[in-house]
């Protein structure tokens, strides 16, 4: 028995790491399977889906030069045009065409359609790692609605909502956010069972070079730690620093996992620690 049942009516998020899309096949076999499984067992699940190496691939094919400040994008107009190429065209079809091969229906957009994500511009703030001043990430947005009755709809007519980070706001500006956060957000609203962090790496790592070290379950306090040692760096950071804040609003459960072996996310959905790093209030 798969103890998904226990989630029956409930939501499920899951982000993917733009770095997994590349490989159809793979991601169809671990977070397609999963997924399928997740909507066998009556969970309802949305997809939130990055698309950051992407963006940096195609930024410095255009010989433009991505800056990224503790995992965000700084974001200027021409950043912008590149992460709508990236998210919205290329990560967004290879994602549909995974999900496909596992048997999901998957309506692949972005937070701009219908207002799925409303989002305003993020002021300039102090940013964990970054030094004392305020950085403006230019059009960078913060989330500040997210359409839950039309994700609902979606779900009750079964599809699963596929959204690449892009947000818009009703004077038609488009915003980038990081996908990590966007999910956060989505979780929240819809009240999720569970959010988990699909990346290349297995979870949070002591070492973050050796995927043997791999961390079962991190407290707030212990994961704060991490951050102020430099063991959590980079990329890494988003994630946690949105899972924590995710807690706060009083969800319990939040999973970093990896896109290997491709039991994991299925194996982590079923017993917290067991595949990647799940985040606990308390233990
Ligand atoms: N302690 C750590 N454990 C695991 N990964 C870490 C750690 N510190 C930094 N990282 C980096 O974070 C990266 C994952 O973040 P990121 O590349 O933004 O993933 P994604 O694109 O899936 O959101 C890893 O590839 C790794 O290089
Ligand atoms: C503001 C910001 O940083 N936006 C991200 C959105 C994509 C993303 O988060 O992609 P991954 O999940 O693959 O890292 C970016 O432009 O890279």
């Amino acid at each position: 028995m798969s103890g998904l049942g226990a989630f029956k009516g409930r939501w499920f998020v899951v982000k993917i790491g733009g770095e997994l899309a590349a490989d159809r096949p793979k991601l169809a076999g671990s977070v397609g399977a999963a997924v399928r499984a997740f909507l066998d067992a009556g969970v309802r699940v949305a997809v939130i889906h990055g698309g950051g190496p992407q963006a940096t691939e195609l930024t410095n094919k255009l010989g433009l030069t991505p800056r990224m400040v503790a995992g965000r994008r700084v974001t200027d107009e021409a950043t912008l045009e590149v992460v709508k190429m990236t998210l919205a065209g290329q990560v967004s079809v290879d994602v549909a065409a995974a999900f496909r091969l596992a048997g999901v229906p998957a309506l692949c957009t972005t937070g701009v359609s219908a207002g799925l994500i409303d989002a305003r511009k993020r002021p300039p703030k102090v940013i964990t790692g970054a030094g004392p001043e305020p950085i403006d990430l230019g059009l960078v947005g913060d989330v500040t609605d997210v359409n839950t009755a039309l994700f609902e709809r979606l779900s009750e007519a079964g599809l699963v909502p596929v959204l690449g980070s892009l947000s818009g706001d009703a004077q038609g500006q488009v915003f980038n956010i990081n996908a990590d956060t966007v999910a956060t957000r989505v979780a929240a609203k819809l009240r999720a069972a569970k959010l988990f962090l699909v990346s290349n790496v297995p979870g949070v790592l002591a070492d973050k070079n050796d995927p043997s070290t791999r961390i079962p379950t991190l407290t707030p306090a212990e994961a704060q730690e991490k951050i102020a040692l430099g063991v959590i760096q980079g990329g890494m950071i988003p994630k946690v620093e949105e899972s924590l804040s995710m807690l706060e609003e009083g969800i319990e459960a939040i999973h970093i996992v990896g896109i290997s072996p491709a039991h994991a996310l299925l194996g982590e959905a079923q017993g917290a620690g067991s595949f990647g790093t799940a985040f606990l209030r308390n233990r």
